[in-house]
């Protein structure tokens, strides 16, 4: 599990640690691990040419050691200093750290000096280290440092950020302006939440994480995402005695005349994620035998269809109704697409069992009366205040999707494994059957849908190997996928 902690905890954490250190050690850890992730990205070291954007704060002191560290090693190390200027004009800097870049015989000067022409004070550099701002940065990029930014960019060095990409928010992942686009961030002691979630999580690169012997507590994980062991462990097994009953049965409300391949697509889901049995209820079933005779049908609505251990309701809907029937039943019920239309939260939140939305931006903007775009730009909140709001576990899908329990104290889930081309039609439809069917075999709503996101993705994945992929070949992935996790 990849565990992230807010700016906050951190600085707790870091204070605690430092109180046990002599003075500087921690800095000096964090350089360390930060010159050593930088050797590794260059092809020697000696002779090679770096530049170092520095800020006035710690950041910039990180940098600025272990850019001493490389001119130790032969490296031509020249730093631009971005403070603002000090009481003697000079902009500020980690006075320590700059101390020691100059006693490597690295070179400094202030950004200002370069600002006519920032390409030429990138120009031939092999490595770019971004110190400009870290968890104290508030805010975009001011305009020098954004212009040196992009002349890093487009300098083709290596890009490396030291802890954060200067310009994005750590604890939401937001992103108010320009940012530095990373090739690689290195950050230290502990994970942010802004370098797991999107838009910040694009900006950030490869992830290394420098182990500086920070602690923070683990009730204070602010988000999380997993990885193939946790999936693994979280996965139902059959046990010898199982039947298909004991093994759980899972209820589609899906499809109608119009879109018959949503019911299609949803059960395809459902038959890959570890239930029984799928039934289905609705007016598809023709289309969905020609594909899965192994459903139960019912071509009436979800009342008469038989005990199931949970409900998926909403894929290619449209007006049919069966949304109030669904959520009447004492049985955890997934509500995804138009069955999230004039959703009722104070219906869902009066649920004797637990319900999990899965909208895209678009859907979580509508329940929540904003614009997409605000949606899209804070991933965390909006999710977060849907849970708390319907009192629902919510699987916002999208570049980062996000899972947030209705409890503010579970950290949220964000899952590493997607790709952009399952952004494609009937992909979501795979998605909620397969969550569904997880939630029938047992798995709390925040599981199923954090494993379902993740076996989704890496179905995704080994389906389109860097193609154009369709929703069914995810959902012919899906078995691979499980296999993937669990033979790990
Ligand atoms: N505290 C510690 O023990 C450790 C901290 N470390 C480093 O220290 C960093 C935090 O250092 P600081 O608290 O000094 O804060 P930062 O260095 O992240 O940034 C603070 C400075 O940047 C300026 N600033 C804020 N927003 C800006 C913007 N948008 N554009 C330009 N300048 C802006 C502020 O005025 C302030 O001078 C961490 O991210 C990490 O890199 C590491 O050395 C590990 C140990
Ligand atoms: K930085």
């Amino acid at each position: 599990m990849r565990t992230a902690y807010r700016t906050e905890t951190v600085r707790a954490a870091e204070a605690a640690l430092m109180a046990e250190l002599p003075e500087g050690a921690l800095m000096r850890r964090a350089a360390a691990g930060l010159a050593a992730a930088c050797a590794g990205l260059l092809p020697r070291v000696y002779g090679s040419r770096v530049v170092v954007l520095a800020g006035s704060g710690d950041n910039g002191g990180d940098a600025l050691y272990a850019g001493a560290r490389l001119a130790r090693r032969g490296a031509g190390v020249t730093a631009l200093l971005l403070g603002s200027p000090g009481e003697d004009g000079r902009p500020k800097a980690h006075r320590a750290a700059l101390a020691a870049l100059r006693a490597a015989g690295g070179a400094d000067r202030p950004a200002s000096a370069v600002a006519g022409d920032p390409a030429a004070a990138l120009a031939g550099a092999d490595l770019v280290l971004d110190g400009v701002t870290g968890i104290g940065g508030r805010g975009g990029l001011r305009p020098e440092a954004a212009a040196l930014a992009r002349a890093a960019r487009a300098s083709g060095a290596a890009l490396v950020a030291v802890d954060l990409p200067s310009g994005v928010d750590a604890d939401t992942g937001t992103v108010d302006g320009e940012a530095v686009r990373a090739d690689v961030t290195v950050t230290f002691g502990a994970y942010k939440p802004g370098l797991l979630i999107d838009p910040a999580r694009a900006y950030a690169g490869a992830l290394r994480l420098v182990d500086i012997g920070l602690t923070p507590p683990a009730g204070e994980v602010a988000a999380e995402a997993l990885q193939h062991a946790d999936v693994a462990a979280l996965l139902p097994h059959p046990a010898a005695e199982s039947d298909k009953y004991r093994r759980g049965v899972v209820g589609v409300v899906a499809g109608s005349a119009r879109y018959p391949g949503a019911a299609v697509l949803c059960v395809s889901g459902a038959l890959r994620g570890g239930a029984g049995a799928v039934r289905y209820a609705g007016p598809a079933g023709e289309a969905v035998l020609a594909r899965h005779p192994e459903t139960l049908v019912h071509p009436g609505g979800p009342a008469e269809a038989g005990r199931v251990q949970s409900w998926v309701i909403g894929p290619g809907l449209g007006d049919t109704p069966g949304v109030e029937a669904v959520l009447a039943s004492d049985v955890p019920v997934l509500v995804d697409a138009d069955g999230l239309r004039l959703l009722d939260p104070a219906a869902v939140r009066a649920r004797p069992a637990p319900t999990l939305l899965t909208p895209h931006a678009g859907e979580a903007a509508a329940l929540l009366g904003r614009p997409r775009e605000d949606v899209e730009a804070g991933r965390l909140s909006a999710a977060r205040e849907l849970a708390a709001a319907y009192g629902a576990t919510v699987l916002l899908k999208g570049s980062t999707t996000v899972v947030a329990s209705p409890d503010p104290k579970d950290p949220v889930r964000v899952n590493p494994t997607g790709t952009p081309w399952l952004a494609t039609a009937g992909t979501g439809d795979v998605l909620s059957g397969l969550a569904g069917s997880l939630l029938a075999a047992g798995l709390a709503p925040r599981d199923a849908a954090s494993v379902a996101a993740y076996l989704h993705g890496l179905a995704a994945r080994r389906a389109s190997h860097g193609a154009p992929v369709a929703a069914y070949d995810v959902a012919e992935a899906l078995s691979g996928a499980w296999r993937d996790v669990t033979e790990d």
